[in-house]
Formats: structure tokens, sequence, C-alpha cells
């Protein structure tokens, strides 16, 4: 499975935590930055990580911030992005049983690394259940 990863400042240590993680595991990884604790701006690593997951380069992206509330935000605003900020392993089930999540936002000032990882494991162990689901994501799509 191939994953773009992305975050700003407040979320690099995280994301290099969790590429070293899913390489370990064999993940085919994109880093598509920041690459130091450098004050950056998050819409400019949201906008390049949907890009890869729309442009059909990848399966999925994680982005990180602070709060992963801008990092959601702004990767939303990518037609054809599903982000889902998930702060434990059941928001991330969900959002991919559910919502056909595309990209997982983690939060890299509010959660603990080992609890990011289990949302990590969850969100890309996890399909979409489809049916009525698939109805809502559809209408999802519409709406933009
Ligand atoms: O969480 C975030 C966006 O939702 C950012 O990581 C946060 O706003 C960055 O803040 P600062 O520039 O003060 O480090």
């Amino acid at each position: 499975m191939k994953i773009a990863i992305a975050s700003d400042h407040a979320g690099y240590d995280m994301k290099e935590q969790i590429k070293n993680y899913l390489l370990e595991k064999k993940f085919d990884i994109i880093d598509l930055g920041t690459n130091s604790n450098a004050s950056v701006d998050y819409p400019d690593y949201a906008k390049k990580l949907g890009e890869k997951v729309t442009k059909g380069e990848v399966d999925f992206g994680i982005g990180i911030c602070g709060t992963g509330i801008g990092m959601s935000i702004a990767v939303n605003k990518v037609k054809g992005i599903r982000g889902a900020l998930c702060l434990y392993p059941l928001m991330a089930e969900y959002a991919r049983k559910h919502n056909d999540a595309n990209v997982l936002v983690l939060a890299g000032r509010l959660m603990g690394i080992d609890l990011a990882i289990w949302t990590v494991d969850k969100f890309l162990s996890t399909d979409f259940e489809g049916g009525r689901h698939k109805r809502r994501v559809d209408k999802i799509d519409e709406i933009r």
C-alpha cells in the first residue's frame, strides 16, 4: 500500500515517527514534508497531500498539524478528499467504514505517539462498508 504523509512544524516529530513505523511495516511512503521543526504554513502541505491522493498516486494520505484542525479544514478543500481528523482508533475505524475517508488527519500536539500509531493502524486496516454509506458519500461528492 502506498501512503503520502505531510505535516507542518507542529506535526513534524510525529510525522517522522509514523513514517519510520510504516517503513518498518514495508509500506511505500511518500514524504511531502515539512522537513524540520521550523515554522511553516499547514495549508501548503495540506494542498500537496490532497493532490497526491486525488491524482491516484497513493492509496491514502496522512496529514498532521498541532491540533489537526487546520490540516483537516485545508485538505478538505481539495475536491475528492474526504479528510477525517481522528483522535483515537474508533474514530479512524468509522472514518473508513462509514465515510470512506481517504486522508487521516492527526493532532501532533494533542496525541501521544502510541495513540497516533494505533489510530493509523486502525485506519489502514479498515475497509469501507459501502451500501447506505456509499449513497451518502456520493452525496458529499455532489456538494462541490
Ligand atoms: O494546529 C495547527 C493548525 O490547526 C497548527 O499546527 C498551529 O496553528 C501552528 O501554530 P504555531 O504557528 O503557533 O506553531
